[in-house]
Protein backbone atom coordinates (compact mmCIF):
# COMPACT_ATOMS: atom_id res chain seq x y z
CA UNK A 1 0.00 0.00 0.00
CA UNK A 2 1.10 3.26 -0.91
CA UNK A 3 -0.18 5.39 1.81
CA UNK A 4 2.93 7.08 3.17
CA UNK A 5 2.94 11.17 2.39
CA UNK A 6 6.09 12.12 0.01
CA UNK A 7 6.69 15.89 2.05
CA UNK A 8 8.68 16.76 -0.60
CA UNK A 9 6.03 16.37 -3.13
CA UNK A 10 4.56 19.81 -4.40
CA UNK A 11 0.87 18.83 -3.07
CA UNK A 12 -0.84 20.20 0.09
CA UNK A 13 -3.63 17.72 2.11
CA UNK A 14 -6.81 19.52 0.75
CA UNK A 15 -8.70 20.99 3.85
CA UNK A 16 -11.85 19.43 2.57
CA UNK A 17 -13.41 16.70 0.42
CA UNK A 18 -15.09 16.47 -2.23
CA UNK A 19 -18.33 18.87 -3.08
CA UNK A 20 -16.32 20.72 -0.22
CA UNK A 21 -17.18 19.21 2.31
CA UNK A 22 -15.19 18.99 5.53
CA UNK A 23 -14.14 15.71 6.61
CA UNK A 24 -15.03 16.75 10.24
CA UNK A 25 -18.56 17.51 9.20
CA UNK A 26 -19.43 14.54 7.77
CA UNK A 27 -22.56 13.32 8.88
CA UNK A 28 -22.79 10.07 10.82
CA UNK A 29 -25.12 7.88 9.34
CA UNK A 30 -28.37 7.09 11.69
CA UNK A 31 -27.70 2.97 11.51
CA UNK A 32 -24.43 4.19 13.94
CA UNK A 33 -26.85 5.17 16.36
CA UNK A 34 -28.06 1.94 17.42
CA UNK A 35 -24.41 0.57 17.84
CA UNK A 36 -23.21 3.90 19.49
CA UNK A 37 -21.35 2.21 22.96
CA UNK A 38 -20.40 -1.00 21.55
CA UNK A 39 -17.42 -2.19 20.79
CA UNK A 40 -19.11 -2.38 17.15
CA UNK A 41 -19.11 1.34 16.93
CA UNK A 42 -15.08 1.84 17.56
CA UNK A 43 -14.56 -0.46 14.59
CA UNK A 44 -17.60 0.96 12.26
CA UNK A 45 -15.66 4.75 13.51
CA UNK A 46 -12.23 3.00 13.09
CA UNK A 47 -13.73 1.65 9.72
CA UNK A 48 -15.06 5.14 8.45
CA UNK A 49 -12.02 7.09 9.72
CA UNK A 50 -9.71 4.74 7.41
CA UNK A 51 -12.11 5.44 4.56
CA UNK A 52 -11.91 9.00 4.61
CA UNK A 53 -7.92 8.96 5.29
CA UNK A 54 -7.56 6.82 1.98
CA UNK A 55 -9.93 9.36 0.10
CA UNK A 56 -8.00 12.19 1.72
CA UNK A 57 -4.13 10.66 0.96
CA UNK A 58 -5.78 9.78 -3.01
CA UNK A 59 -6.81 13.52 -3.36
CA UNK A 60 -3.48 14.75 -1.63
CA UNK A 61 -1.29 12.68 -4.04
CA UNK A 62 -3.45 13.61 -7.41
CA UNK A 63 -4.01 17.26 -7.08
CA UNK A 64 -4.99 18.70 -9.96
CA UNK A 65 -4.65 15.87 -12.24
CA UNK A 66 -7.48 14.93 -14.27
CA UNK A 67 -9.30 11.59 -12.49
CA UNK A 68 -11.98 10.71 -10.30
CA UNK A 69 -12.28 12.68 -7.56
CA UNK A 70 -13.40 10.09 -5.34
CA UNK A 71 -11.01 6.59 -5.62
CA UNK A 72 -13.91 3.87 -5.07
CA UNK A 73 -13.04 2.34 -1.65
CA UNK A 74 -10.39 -0.62 -1.22
CA UNK A 75 -10.60 -1.46 -4.59
CA UNK A 76 -9.93 1.41 -6.90
CA UNK A 77 -10.67 0.90 -10.60
CA UNK A 78 -9.82 -2.84 -10.13
CA UNK A 79 -12.79 -3.84 -11.96
CA UNK A 80 -11.27 -2.03 -14.99
CA UNK A 81 -7.76 -3.36 -14.62
CA UNK A 82 -9.05 -6.40 -14.85
CA UNK A 83 -10.76 -6.38 -17.90
CA UNK A 84 -8.38 -3.77 -19.90
CA UNK A 85 -9.55 -2.11 -23.18
CA UNK A 86 -7.98 -0.11 -25.97
CA UNK A 87 -10.96 2.08 -25.34
CA UNK A 88 -10.64 2.46 -22.05
CA UNK A 89 -6.98 3.27 -22.49
CA UNK A 90 -7.49 5.76 -24.81
CA UNK A 91 -9.88 7.46 -22.61
CA UNK A 92 -7.66 7.64 -20.08
CA UNK A 93 -4.60 8.97 -22.37
CA UNK A 94 -7.30 11.53 -23.91
CA UNK A 95 -7.93 13.27 -20.53
CA UNK A 96 -4.77 14.22 -20.15
CA UNK A 97 -0.93 14.19 -20.43
CA UNK A 98 -0.52 13.35 -16.90
CA UNK A 99 -3.90 11.38 -15.25
CA UNK A 100 -4.09 9.64 -12.42
CA UNK A 101 -6.52 6.39 -10.98
CA UNK A 102 -5.61 4.38 -7.96
CA UNK A 103 -6.12 0.46 -8.04
CA UNK A 104 -5.82 -1.12 -4.43
CA UNK A 105 -4.37 2.20 -3.23
CA UNK A 106 -1.32 1.99 -5.49
CA UNK A 107 -1.39 5.48 -6.28
CA UNK A 108 -0.70 5.76 -10.10
CA UNK A 109 0.59 8.04 -12.79
CA UNK A 110 -0.43 7.50 -16.34
CA UNK A 111 1.53 9.55 -18.56
CA UNK A 112 -0.18 10.11 -22.32
CA UNK A 113 2.68 12.56 -23.57
CA UNK A 114 5.87 11.39 -25.66
CA UNK A 115 7.55 14.08 -23.66
CA UNK A 116 6.44 12.34 -20.62
CA UNK A 117 6.88 8.77 -21.63
CA UNK A 118 10.57 9.61 -22.63
CA UNK A 119 11.37 11.52 -19.75
CA UNK A 120 9.82 8.94 -17.30
CA UNK A 121 11.83 6.17 -19.03
CA UNK A 122 14.89 7.80 -18.90
CA UNK A 123 15.11 9.15 -14.98
CA UNK A 124 16.56 5.98 -13.50
CA UNK A 125 17.70 8.46 -10.39
CA UNK A 126 13.52 9.12 -9.73
CA UNK A 127 11.83 5.67 -11.39
CA UNK A 128 12.75 2.15 -12.18
CA UNK A 129 10.69 -0.47 -14.01
CA UNK A 130 8.02 -2.05 -11.86
CA UNK A 131 6.71 -5.62 -13.38
CA UNK A 132 3.11 -6.54 -12.08
CA UNK A 133 3.65 -7.86 -8.50
CA UNK A 134 3.23 -11.27 -10.18
CA UNK A 135 6.35 -11.31 -11.83
CA UNK A 136 8.60 -11.37 -8.89
CA UNK A 137 7.07 -14.90 -8.13
CA UNK A 138 6.94 -15.93 -11.60
CA UNK A 139 11.04 -14.58 -12.50
CA UNK A 140 12.39 -14.99 -8.91
CA UNK A 141 13.21 -11.86 -6.91
CA UNK A 142 17.03 -12.70 -7.11
CA UNK A 143 16.78 -12.49 -10.95
CA UNK A 144 18.38 -9.90 -12.82
CA UNK A 145 15.65 -8.22 -14.39
CA UNK A 146 14.59 -6.16 -10.80
CA UNK A 147 18.52 -5.03 -10.29
CA UNK A 148 18.44 -1.20 -10.87
CA UNK A 149 20.83 1.55 -11.46
CA UNK A 150 24.69 0.46 -11.23
CA UNK A 151 24.56 -2.75 -10.84
CA UNK A 152 21.59 -3.55 -13.16
CA UNK A 153 24.01 -1.46 -15.48
CA UNK A 154 26.93 -3.91 -15.29
CA UNK A 155 25.05 -6.56 -15.36
CA UNK A 156 23.44 -6.33 -18.49
CA UNK A 157 26.52 -5.26 -20.07
CA UNK A 158 27.60 -8.47 -19.29
CA UNK A 159 24.78 -9.61 -21.38
CA UNK A 160 25.40 -7.70 -24.58
CA UNK A 161 27.41 -10.07 -25.75
CA UNK A 162 24.64 -12.56 -26.13
CA UNK A 163 23.24 -9.61 -28.54
CA UNK A 164 26.02 -8.74 -30.70
CA UNK A 165 25.91 -9.04 -34.55
CA UNK A 166 28.15 -12.14 -34.73
CA UNK A 167 25.94 -13.82 -32.38
CA UNK A 168 22.73 -12.54 -34.28
CA UNK A 169 24.44 -14.13 -37.29
CA UNK A 170 24.68 -17.67 -35.41
CA UNK A 171 20.86 -17.89 -34.59
CA UNK A 172 20.25 -17.01 -37.96
CA UNK A 173 20.42 -21.19 -39.09
CA UNK A 174 18.20 -22.12 -36.59
CA UNK A 175 15.86 -19.48 -36.44
CA UNK A 176 14.82 -20.38 -40.26
CA UNK A 177 15.50 -24.23 -40.31
CA UNK A 178 12.76 -24.16 -37.22
CA UNK A 179 10.30 -21.73 -39.12
CA UNK A 180 10.37 -23.83 -41.89
CA UNK A 181 9.61 -26.97 -40.01
CA UNK A 182 6.16 -24.82 -38.21
CA UNK A 183 5.57 -23.20 -42.05
CA UNK A 184 5.20 -26.81 -43.53
CA UNK A 185 2.97 -28.11 -40.41
CA UNK A 186 0.83 -24.95 -41.10
CA UNK A 187 0.05 -25.74 -44.87
CA UNK A 188 -0.48 -29.61 -44.14
CA UNK A 189 -2.93 -28.33 -41.44
CA UNK A 190 -4.19 -25.72 -43.79
CA UNK A 191 -4.93 -28.67 -46.41
CA UNK A 192 -6.80 -30.87 -44.15
CA UNK A 193 -9.50 -28.01 -43.96
CA UNK A 194 -11.20 -25.59 -46.31
CA UNK A 195 -11.72 -23.58 -42.74
CA UNK A 196 -9.12 -20.70 -42.23
CA UNK A 197 -7.44 -21.57 -38.63
CA UNK A 198 -6.75 -18.93 -36.19
CA UNK A 199 -2.84 -18.25 -35.55
CA UNK A 200 -2.80 -16.86 -31.90
CA UNK A 201 -1.52 -20.55 -30.59
CA UNK A 202 0.56 -21.73 -33.54
CA UNK A 203 2.38 -18.06 -34.09
CA UNK A 204 3.37 -18.95 -30.13
CA UNK A 205 4.60 -22.58 -30.27
CA UNK A 206 6.14 -21.23 -33.70
CA UNK A 207 7.92 -18.44 -31.57
CA UNK A 208 9.15 -20.73 -28.33
CA UNK A 209 10.42 -23.22 -30.13
CA UNK A 210 12.78 -20.77 -31.77
CA UNK A 211 13.45 -18.46 -28.78
CA UNK A 212 14.55 -22.07 -27.05
CA UNK A 213 16.59 -23.59 -29.89
CA UNK A 214 17.94 -19.69 -30.21
CA UNK A 215 18.69 -19.73 -26.61
CA UNK A 216 19.94 -23.86 -26.31
CA UNK A 217 20.27 -25.13 -29.64
CA UNK A 218 20.46 -29.33 -29.27
CA UNK A 219 21.23 -28.62 -25.68
CA UNK A 220 17.22 -28.90 -24.74
CA UNK A 221 15.77 -31.71 -26.45
CA UNK A 222 12.57 -30.83 -28.85
CA UNK A 223 9.71 -32.19 -26.75
CA UNK A 224 11.33 -29.85 -23.46
CA UNK A 225 10.49 -27.06 -26.44
CA UNK A 226 6.89 -28.60 -26.47
CA UNK A 227 6.37 -28.80 -22.86
CA UNK A 228 7.27 -25.41 -21.63
CA UNK A 229 5.16 -24.18 -24.54
CA UNK A 230 2.16 -25.77 -23.11
CA UNK A 231 2.81 -24.80 -19.88
CA UNK A 232 4.09 -21.34 -20.63
CA UNK A 233 0.11 -20.18 -21.12
CA UNK A 234 -0.21 -19.88 -17.90
CA UNK A 235 2.40 -17.77 -17.21
CA UNK A 236 0.87 -14.96 -19.51
CA UNK A 237 -2.50 -15.52 -18.15
CA UNK A 238 -0.97 -14.63 -14.83
CA UNK A 239 0.37 -11.16 -15.74
CA UNK A 240 -2.43 -9.25 -14.96
CA UNK A 241 -2.16 -5.68 -13.24
CA UNK A 242 -3.42 -7.49 -10.13
CA UNK A 243 -3.64 -10.77 -9.18
CA UNK A 244 -5.27 -12.55 -6.33
CA UNK A 245 -2.00 -11.87 -3.19
CA UNK A 246 -1.63 -15.41 -2.03
CA UNK A 247 -0.14 -18.53 -4.90
CA UNK A 248 -2.73 -20.38 -3.64
CA UNK A 249 -3.30 -23.91 -5.79
CA UNK A 250 -5.92 -22.90 -8.35
CA UNK A 251 -5.03 -19.70 -8.81
CA UNK A 252 -3.28 -18.32 -11.90
CA UNK A 253 0.12 -17.30 -9.97
CA UNK A 254 0.19 -21.08 -8.40
CA UNK A 255 -0.20 -22.37 -11.88
CA UNK A 256 2.52 -19.63 -13.33
CA UNK A 257 5.32 -20.88 -11.05
CA UNK A 258 4.55 -24.51 -11.61
CA UNK A 259 5.18 -23.86 -15.70
CA UNK A 260 8.55 -21.48 -14.56
CA UNK A 261 9.81 -24.61 -12.30
CA UNK A 262 9.38 -26.93 -15.50
CA UNK A 263 11.27 -24.30 -17.53
CA UNK A 264 13.83 -23.44 -15.47
CA UNK A 265 14.68 -26.99 -15.15
CA UNK A 266 15.01 -27.73 -18.99
CA UNK A 267 17.27 -24.48 -18.91
CA UNK A 268 19.39 -25.58 -16.61
CA UNK A 269 20.03 -29.20 -18.31
CA UNK A 270 20.55 -26.77 -21.08
CA UNK A 271 23.72 -24.65 -19.69
CA UNK A 272 25.22 -27.78 -18.02
CA UNK A 273 25.05 -29.59 -21.22
CA UNK A 274 26.53 -26.09 -22.90
CA UNK A 275 29.17 -25.93 -20.67
CA UNK A 276 30.75 -29.32 -21.01
CA UNK A 277 29.91 -29.19 -24.86
CA UNK A 278 32.00 -26.08 -24.65
CA UNK A 279 34.52 -27.08 -22.61
CA UNK A 280 35.23 -30.09 -25.41
CA UNK A 281 36.08 -27.79 -27.78
CA UNK A 282 32.38 -27.58 -29.41
CA UNK A 283 31.78 -24.28 -31.84
CA UNK A 284 29.15 -21.87 -30.84
CA UNK A 285 25.70 -23.41 -32.20
CA UNK A 286 23.56 -21.25 -29.92
CA UNK A 287 23.25 -18.47 -27.18
CA UNK A 288 24.35 -20.21 -24.05
CA UNK A 289 27.38 -21.86 -26.32
CA UNK A 290 28.29 -17.73 -27.18
CA UNK A 291 27.94 -16.64 -23.59
CA UNK A 292 30.31 -19.46 -22.77
CA UNK A 293 32.99 -18.85 -25.06
CA UNK A 294 32.62 -15.07 -24.13
CA UNK A 295 33.40 -15.49 -20.20
CA UNK A 296 36.33 -18.09 -21.43
CA UNK A 297 37.75 -16.21 -23.76
CA UNK A 298 41.66 -14.72 -22.75
CA UNK A 299 41.17 -11.12 -22.85
CA UNK A 300 37.61 -11.52 -21.24
CA UNK A 301 37.43 -9.04 -17.64
CA UNK A 302 33.92 -9.69 -16.59
CA UNK A 303 32.14 -11.99 -14.34
CA UNK A 304 32.60 -15.83 -15.04
CA UNK A 305 31.24 -17.45 -11.90
CA UNK A 306 27.65 -18.05 -13.59
CA UNK A 307 25.81 -20.99 -12.37
CA UNK A 308 23.67 -23.18 -14.08
CA UNK A 309 20.95 -21.52 -12.36
CA UNK A 310 21.76 -18.06 -12.81
CA UNK A 311 22.28 -18.55 -16.52
CA UNK A 312 18.78 -20.24 -16.38
CA UNK A 313 17.53 -17.65 -14.76
CA UNK A 314 18.69 -14.85 -17.66
CA UNK A 315 17.24 -17.30 -20.17
CA UNK A 316 14.14 -17.64 -18.73
CA UNK A 317 14.11 -13.67 -18.58
CA UNK A 318 14.11 -13.56 -22.10
CA UNK A 319 11.45 -16.01 -22.95
CA UNK A 320 9.90 -13.80 -20.22
CA UNK A 321 10.05 -10.88 -22.12
CA UNK A 322 9.89 -11.91 -24.93
CA UNK A 323 7.06 -15.02 -25.96
CA UNK A 324 4.08 -12.26 -25.80
CA UNK A 325 5.82 -9.15 -27.83
CA UNK A 326 7.27 -11.39 -30.22
CA UNK A 327 3.93 -13.06 -31.00
CA UNK A 328 2.16 -10.20 -30.86
CA UNK A 329 4.57 -8.27 -33.22
CA UNK A 330 4.53 -11.52 -35.54
CA UNK A 331 0.63 -12.04 -35.80
CA UNK A 332 0.81 -8.38 -36.56
CA UNK A 333 2.87 -8.66 -39.34
CA UNK A 334 1.15 -11.45 -40.92
CA UNK A 335 -2.27 -9.70 -40.40
CA UNK A 336 -0.97 -6.26 -41.88
CA UNK A 337 0.47 -7.93 -44.62
CA UNK A 338 -3.08 -9.84 -45.65
CA UNK A 339 -5.22 -7.22 -45.50
CA UNK A 340 -2.54 -5.00 -47.72
CA UNK A 341 -1.87 -7.35 -50.71
CA UNK A 342 -0.08 -4.11 -52.76
CA UNK A 343 2.89 -4.57 -49.85
CA UNK A 344 2.81 -7.94 -50.32
CA UNK A 345 3.51 -8.00 -53.65
CA UNK A 346 6.34 -5.34 -52.58
CA UNK A 347 7.96 -8.01 -50.25
CA UNK A 348 7.69 -10.97 -52.88
CA UNK A 349 9.32 -8.96 -55.55
CA UNK A 350 12.11 -7.92 -52.32
CA UNK A 351 12.39 -11.68 -51.93
CA UNK A 352 12.96 -12.28 -55.61
CA UNK A 353 15.43 -9.68 -56.32
CA UNK A 354 17.80 -10.10 -53.19
CA UNK A 355 17.85 -14.12 -53.14
CA UNK A 356 17.73 -14.18 -57.43
CA UNK A 357 14.76 -16.94 -57.18
CA UNK A 358 17.53 -19.30 -55.12
CA UNK A 359 15.10 -19.84 -51.84
CA UNK A 360 16.87 -23.25 -50.92
CA UNK A 361 20.34 -21.23 -50.25
CA UNK A 362 20.30 -20.66 -46.86
CA UNK A 363 19.78 -16.89 -45.11
CA UNK A 364 22.03 -14.94 -43.92
CA UNK A 365 22.78 -11.42 -42.06
CA UNK A 366 23.97 -10.16 -44.75
CA UNK A 367 21.14 -11.24 -46.82
CA UNK A 368 18.41 -9.75 -44.35
CA UNK A 369 20.43 -6.30 -44.48
CA UNK A 370 20.27 -6.21 -48.12
CA UNK A 371 15.60 -6.80 -47.56
CA UNK A 372 15.20 -2.66 -46.73
CA UNK A 373 11.77 -3.01 -47.35
CA UNK A 374 11.15 -5.90 -45.60
CA UNK A 375 12.66 -4.10 -42.15
CA UNK A 376 10.15 -1.40 -43.29
CA UNK A 377 7.35 -3.34 -43.37
CA UNK A 378 8.11 -4.74 -40.08
CA UNK A 379 8.66 -1.52 -38.19
CA UNK A 380 5.62 -0.39 -39.52
CA UNK A 381 3.72 -3.37 -38.66
CA UNK A 382 5.19 -2.88 -34.74
CA UNK A 383 4.32 0.70 -34.99
CA UNK A 384 0.67 0.74 -35.99
CA UNK A 385 0.07 -1.86 -32.80
CA UNK A 386 2.88 -1.85 -30.42
CA UNK A 387 2.69 -5.51 -29.10
CA UNK A 388 3.77 -3.19 -25.79
CA UNK A 389 1.37 -0.29 -25.01
CA UNK A 390 2.75 0.74 -21.80
CA UNK A 391 5.27 0.03 -19.05
CA UNK A 392 4.72 0.31 -15.64
CA UNK A 393 7.29 2.37 -13.64
CA UNK A 394 7.44 2.80 -9.59
CA UNK A 395 8.70 6.09 -8.82
CA UNK A 396 11.72 5.25 -6.06
CA UNK A 397 11.15 8.80 -4.70
CA UNK A 398 9.29 12.10 -5.59
CA UNK A 399 9.72 13.01 -9.28
CA UNK A 400 9.05 16.64 -10.60
CA UNK A 401 7.86 15.59 -13.32
CA UNK A 402 6.15 19.03 -14.70
CA UNK A 403 6.61 22.22 -13.46
CA UNK A 404 3.29 22.06 -11.89
CA UNK A 405 3.41 18.27 -10.66
CA UNK A 406 5.61 16.31 -8.40
CA UNK A 407 4.80 12.42 -8.64
CA UNK A 408 4.41 10.92 -4.72
CA UNK A 409 7.18 8.84 -3.83
CA UNK A 410 6.53 4.54 -4.66
CA UNK A 411 3.67 5.57 -6.76
CA UNK A 412 3.43 3.71 -10.49
CA UNK A 413 4.06 5.61 -12.92
CA UNK A 414 3.24 4.04 -16.59
CA UNK A 415 4.18 5.97 -19.83
CA UNK A 416 2.25 5.12 -22.76
CA UNK A 417 3.85 4.16 -26.61
CA UNK A 418 0.90 4.23 -28.27
CA UNK A 419 0.47 8.02 -28.87
CA UNK A 420 4.35 8.32 -29.10
CA UNK A 421 4.20 5.76 -32.34
CA UNK A 422 0.88 7.41 -33.47
CA UNK A 423 1.85 10.89 -33.41
CA UNK A 424 0.48 12.71 -36.40
CA UNK A 425 3.25 14.74 -36.82
CA UNK A 426 5.94 12.40 -37.21
CA UNK A 427 3.92 9.53 -38.64
CA UNK A 428 1.49 11.39 -41.28
CA UNK A 429 -1.45 9.43 -41.03
CA UNK A 430 -0.78 7.38 -37.76
CA UNK A 431 -3.17 4.37 -38.31
CA UNK A 432 -2.30 3.64 -41.94
CA UNK A 433 0.54 0.66 -42.35
CA UNK A 434 2.44 2.52 -44.85
CA UNK A 435 5.89 0.65 -44.69
CA UNK A 436 7.53 3.63 -47.35
CA UNK A 437 7.57 5.82 -44.50
CA UNK A 438 10.69 4.47 -43.41
CA UNK A 439 12.49 4.40 -47.10
CA UNK A 440 13.37 8.22 -47.26
CA UNK A 441 16.25 9.11 -44.60
CA UNK A 442 14.57 12.59 -44.51
CA UNK A 443 10.99 11.40 -43.68
CA UNK A 444 9.97 12.50 -39.79
CA UNK A 445 9.14 8.85 -39.46
CA UNK A 446 13.24 8.52 -39.72
CA UNK A 447 14.54 12.04 -38.23
CA UNK A 448 12.28 11.49 -35.56
CA UNK A 449 13.66 8.55 -34.22
CA UNK A 450 13.03 9.66 -29.98
CA UNK A 451 9.44 8.76 -31.10
CA UNK A 452 9.75 5.18 -32.14
CA UNK A 453 9.13 3.88 -28.12
CA UNK A 454 8.54 -0.04 -29.51
CA UNK A 455 11.09 -1.37 -27.92
CA UNK A 456 10.97 1.13 -24.81
CA UNK A 457 13.92 3.90 -24.14
CA UNK A 458 16.65 4.66 -21.94
CA UNK A 459 18.74 2.00 -19.54
CA UNK A 460 16.22 -0.39 -19.62
CA UNK A 461 15.39 -0.17 -23.47
CA UNK A 462 14.92 -3.91 -24.78
CA UNK A 463 17.90 -5.64 -24.88
CA UNK A 464 16.55 -8.26 -27.62
CA UNK A 465 15.31 -5.30 -29.73
CA UNK A 466 17.80 -6.01 -33.25
CA UNK A 467 17.32 -10.16 -32.52
CA UNK A 468 13.43 -9.78 -32.66
CA UNK A 469 13.63 -7.59 -35.27
CA UNK A 470 15.35 -9.83 -37.30
CA UNK A 471 13.35 -12.70 -36.28
CA UNK A 472 10.19 -11.20 -37.15
CA UNK A 473 11.63 -10.44 -40.88
CA UNK A 474 12.95 -13.80 -41.45
CA UNK A 475 9.83 -15.51 -40.47
CA UNK A 476 7.99 -13.01 -43.06
CA UNK A 477 10.10 -13.18 -45.70
CA UNK A 478 9.88 -17.27 -45.05
CA UNK A 479 6.14 -17.23 -45.44
CA UNK A 480 6.02 -14.74 -48.02
CA UNK A 481 8.04 -17.46 -50.57
CA UNK A 482 6.70 -20.72 -49.55
CA UNK A 483 2.58 -19.43 -49.20
CA UNK A 484 -0.35 -17.35 -49.59
CA UNK A 485 -2.68 -16.43 -47.04
CA UNK A 486 -5.88 -14.44 -46.68
CA UNK A 487 -7.28 -13.14 -43.80
CA UNK A 488 -10.76 -14.09 -43.02
CA UNK A 489 -11.92 -11.31 -41.32
CA UNK A 490 -14.53 -11.35 -38.40
CA UNK A 491 -16.11 -8.61 -36.35
CA UNK A 492 -13.44 -8.59 -33.81
CA UNK A 493 -10.42 -8.69 -36.25
CA UNK A 494 -9.68 -5.12 -35.67
CA UNK A 495 -10.13 -4.96 -31.87
CA UNK A 496 -7.79 -5.65 -29.01
CA UNK A 497 -7.31 -8.22 -26.76
CA UNK A 498 -4.76 -6.90 -24.70
CA UNK A 499 -3.41 -10.21 -22.17
CA UNK A 500 0.57 -8.54 -21.23
CA UNK A 501 0.86 -7.37 -24.87
CA UNK A 502 -1.88 -6.85 -27.47
CA UNK A 503 -3.48 -9.35 -30.12
CA UNK A 504 -6.63 -9.60 -32.42
CA UNK A 505 -9.13 -10.19 -30.51
CA UNK A 506 -10.23 -13.31 -33.20
CA UNK A 507 -7.05 -14.33 -32.56
CA UNK A 508 -6.54 -13.38 -36.65
CA UNK A 509 -7.98 -16.04 -38.42
CA UNK A 510 -5.85 -17.22 -41.88
CA UNK A 511 -5.94 -19.54 -44.74
CA UNK A 512 -2.99 -20.81 -45.94
CA UNK A 513 -2.19 -22.22 -49.14
CA UNK A 514 1.52 -23.53 -51.04
CA UNK A 515 2.72 -20.67 -53.60
CA UNK A 516 4.42 -22.13 -56.75
CA UNK A 517 8.14 -20.26 -56.73
CA UNK A 518 9.01 -21.74 -59.79
CA UNK A 519 7.47 -18.94 -62.16
C1 LIG B 1 8.72 -7.56 -30.80
C2 LIG B 1 9.34 -8.02 -29.75
C3 LIG B 1 9.68 -7.24 -28.52
C4 LIG B 1 9.15 -6.07 -28.05
C5 LIG B 1 8.05 -5.22 -28.66
C6 LIG B 1 9.84 -5.76 -26.81
C7 LIG B 1 9.58 -4.63 -26.05
C8 LIG B 1 10.22 -4.35 -24.86
C9 LIG B 1 9.93 -3.20 -24.04
C10 LIG B 1 8.90 -2.14 -24.34
C11 LIG B 1 10.76 -3.25 -22.97
C12 LIG B 1 10.80 -2.25 -21.80
C13 LIG B 1 11.74 -1.13 -22.15
C14 LIG B 1 11.78 0.02 -21.17
O1 LIG B 1 11.42 -0.13 -19.99
O2 LIG B 1 12.24 1.08 -21.59
C15 LIG B 1 11.57 -4.45 -23.10
C16 LIG B 1 12.52 -4.84 -22.18
C17 LIG B 1 13.21 -6.00 -22.29
N1 LIG B 1 13.21 -6.89 -23.34
FE1 LIG B 1 12.08 -6.77 -25.00
N2 LIG B 1 10.76 -6.73 -26.56
C18 LIG B 1 10.71 -7.66 -27.58
C19 LIG B 1 11.51 -8.78 -27.71
C20 LIG B 1 12.50 -9.16 -26.84
C21 LIG B 1 13.38 -10.28 -27.04
C22 LIG B 1 13.40 -11.17 -28.27
C23 LIG B 1 14.17 -10.35 -25.93
C24 LIG B 1 15.28 -11.31 -25.60
C25 LIG B 1 15.65 -12.32 -26.33
C26 LIG B 1 13.79 -9.27 -25.04
C27 LIG B 1 14.35 -9.03 -23.82
C28 LIG B 1 14.05 -7.93 -23.04
C29 LIG B 1 14.63 -7.71 -21.72
C30 LIG B 1 15.61 -8.62 -21.01
C31 LIG B 1 14.12 -6.49 -21.26
C32 LIG B 1 14.46 -5.80 -19.94
C33 LIG B 1 15.71 -4.98 -20.16
C34 LIG B 1 16.23 -4.29 -18.93
O3 LIG B 1 15.49 -4.15 -17.96
O4 LIG B 1 17.40 -3.88 -18.96
N3 LIG B 1 12.76 -8.57 -25.63
N4 LIG B 1 11.23 -5.09 -24.26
Amino acid sequence: MALSMDRSASASIPSSTADNVPLYSLPIPSFLGLVKGSSLYTTVVILFSLLALEQAVYRYKKRHLPGASWTIPIIGKFADSMSPSMEGYKKQWASGALSAISVFNIFIVMASSKEYARKILNSPTYAEPCLVHSAKQILLPDNWVFLTGKSHVEYRRGLNALFTRKAIGIYVAIQEAICNKHLDRWLATAKKTSASQPIMMTARHLNMETSLGVFCGSHIPEHAADEINDKYWAITQSLELVNFPLALPGTKVYKAIQARKVALQWLELAAHNSKIAMANGAQPECMLDEWIQTINEPGYKGRKDFSDREMAMVLFSFLFASQDAMSSGLIYAFQHLADHPEIMDKVREEQDRVRQGNFSKPLTLELLDQMTYLQAVVKESLRVVPPVLMVPYKTTRAFPIADDYTVPANSMVIPSFFLSLHDEEVYPSPDKFIPERWLDPQSPANTNPQNYLVFGSGPHRCIGLEYATMNIALVIATAAVKMNWEHDVTPRSYLYEIIATVFPKDGCYLKFTPRSTDA
